[in-house]
């Protein structure tokens, strides 16, 4: 796992390692990484043009003593200073080293730089850029030089990921001790390029992390032992489709049918249950008589491990029913799409002893909980994590970093996916491949974590096969199809 802290934590672990260590060895080693990193990607350190963008607190600090370390290896170094104050030890080791501030307009400097290392701000960054930084910030952003971030790119909120204005668009974020959660989420993810962890020795003084990202080799799907057979790998049973939506059946469907299930139930009413026969004859099917919603419906259908309800159910009396009785069960419930509509206006169904996940886009999940789209996309870490108090629930929140939070738990930040999976119908995959993962017995939480990162593999490999194809369009159909690479590529 990647592990992210709070900016608070970081702080009071930095202070407790900063108190038996002399003084400003800290700031010594975060330096000597930043330097290290850039020495690597320059073609060459001596002669290298280095522009450093340096703000008043230690973030600039830790620039300008990287800038003295590459300037004694022969780096043309010079200094934008953002604001009255800087770091002045810092700044006097780079001049001793041979740095010198920017003549003329820092636009020049930056624009001629074959490397710009950003220390406007780090942890200490708050709202909005102010100028001058936020001019700064977008002449890096624009320049032709590599941009290497100190920390976090400055502008984004090394906390949340939010972005209040102007931003700097790092090629690489040399971030210290731990990463921070605005590092792994967006949209301040999509600022930082290529993220790498330097150790400053805070190792012991952390504790639990708020945020972590799988790695490959933390994604553990149920595997088939020799004594598997369909039942005991588990049966998910989907509850999905109406007369309105046929195709949301059919990719649900999809999803569980290649998400490793012993077997799959379907029921809805007969269109949609005649077209997953037709696209699934593996799948088990019962078709619901219209105005027969109840419990005994449930009976009818047969015994699964697990329940996903909602992809194109509608949000009528009827789903209504069908949700009820669903979640009266003291099976694992995944709610998604019609069926979150329907839940907005009878969250009391939640209140139930067995797990539920539900997985909400924003707008889904602005109707849950009654937050404005906007501000659950600026700050999704802080309403993922409400929603999953407030709803009793393993809250998934789908989007551009896919989230997915359990009250009392470190939120998941899914690493996979790709804006290419914006289209219709993908989010109906991936509720019936989380629902499968349910069945085949993992908790909540790993169900929807291992569910999204397959989900978003499936989309990468639809989208470029191999490393060196350029991306195409997918549909969600795709996703279904390229499943079972995904599970396939897993270490
Ligand atoms: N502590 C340690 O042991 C270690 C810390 N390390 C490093 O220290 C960094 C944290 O340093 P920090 O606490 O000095 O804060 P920092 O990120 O430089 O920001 C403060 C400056 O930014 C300014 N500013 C704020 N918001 C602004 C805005 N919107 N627009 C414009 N300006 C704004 C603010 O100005 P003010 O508001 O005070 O006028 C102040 O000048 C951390 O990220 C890491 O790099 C490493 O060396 C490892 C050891
Ligand atoms: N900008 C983006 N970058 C990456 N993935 C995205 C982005 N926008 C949406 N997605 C993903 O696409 C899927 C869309 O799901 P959803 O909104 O439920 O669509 P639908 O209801 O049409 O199936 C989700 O998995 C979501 O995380
Ligand atoms: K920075």
């Amino acid at each position: 796992m990647r592990y992210a802290h709070e900016v608070g934590k970081v702080r009071a672990a930095e202070r407790a390692l900063m108190a038996r260590l002399p003084e400003g060895a800290l700031m010594q080693r975060a330096a000597a990484g930043l330097a290290s990193v850039c020495a690597r990607v320059l073609p060459a350190v001596y002669g290298a043009r280095v522009v450093l963008l340096v703000g008043g607190g230690d973030n600039g600090g830790d620039a300008l003593y990287a800038g003295a370390r590459l300037a004694r290896r022969g780096a043309r170094v010079h200094v934008v200073q953002a604001g009255s104050k800087i770091h002045e030890a810092g700044f006097a080791a780079l001049r001793a080293a041979g740095g010198r501030p920017a003549a003329g307009d820092p636009a020049d400097a930056i624009a001629g730089a074959d490397l710009i290392v950003d220390g406007l701000t780090g942890i200490g960054g708050t709202g909005a850029l102010r100028e001058p930084h936020a001019r700064l910030a977008a002449l890096a952003s624009e320049a032709p030089g590599l941009v290497i971030a100190c920390d976090v790119p400055s502008g984004v909120d090394a906390g949340t990921g939010e972005v209040a204005g102007e931003a700097v668009h790092a090629d690489i974020t040399v971030t210290f001790g731990t990463h921070k959660p605005g590092l792994l989420i967006d949209p301040g993810a999509s600022h930082c390029g290529v993220v790498e962890l330097v150790d400053i020795g805070l190792g012991d003084d952390l504790p639990d992390p708020d945020v972590v990202a799988a790695r490959p080799a933390d994604v553990r799907p149920p595997e088939p032992g020799p004594e598997s057979d369909k039942y005991r790998r588990g049966v998910v049973g989907v509850l999905a489709g109406g007369d309105a939506y046929t195709g949301a059946a059919v990719l649900s469907t999809g999803g569980a049918v290649h998400g490793g299930a012993g077997m799959v139930r379907f029921a809805s009413v007969a269109h949609p249950v005649e077209l997953v026969r037709q696209h699934w004859p593996e799948v088990v099917t019962t078709v619901i008589e219209p105005g027969a919603h109840d419990a005994k419906v449930l009976e009818r259908v047969g015994r699964v491990q697990a329940w996903v309800a909602g992809p194109g159910l509608g949000t009528g009396d009827a789903a209504e029913s069908l949700l009820e009785a669903v979640l009266s069960t003291d099976l694992p419930v995944l709610v998604d799409a019609d069926g979150l509509t329907v839940l907005a206006r009878r969250r009391d169904l939640l209140l139930r002893p067995a797990p539920t996940v539900l997985t909400p886009h924003a707008g889904e999940l602005s109707r849950l909980i009654g937050a404005p789209r906007e501000d659950i996309e600026a700050r999704r870490l802080e309403h993922v994590r409400r929603a999953a108090a407030e709803l009793s629930a393993t809250v998934l929140l789908k989007g551009s970093t896919t989230l997915i939070a359990e009250q009392d738990r470190p939120v998941r930040v899914n690493p996979t996916g790709t804006p290419r999976l914006a289209t219709a119908g993908t989010g109906d995959v991936l509720s019936g491949l989380i629902g499968a993962l349910l069945a085949g017995g993992l908790p909540a939480l790993d169900a929807a974590a291992a569910g999204a990162y397959l989900h978003g593999l499936a989309a990468r490999l639809a989208s470029a096969p191999h490393p060196d194809a350029a991306e195409a369009p997918i549909s969600a159909q795709d996703v279904v199809t390229a499943l079972p690479e995904a599970f396939r590529s897993l270490p």
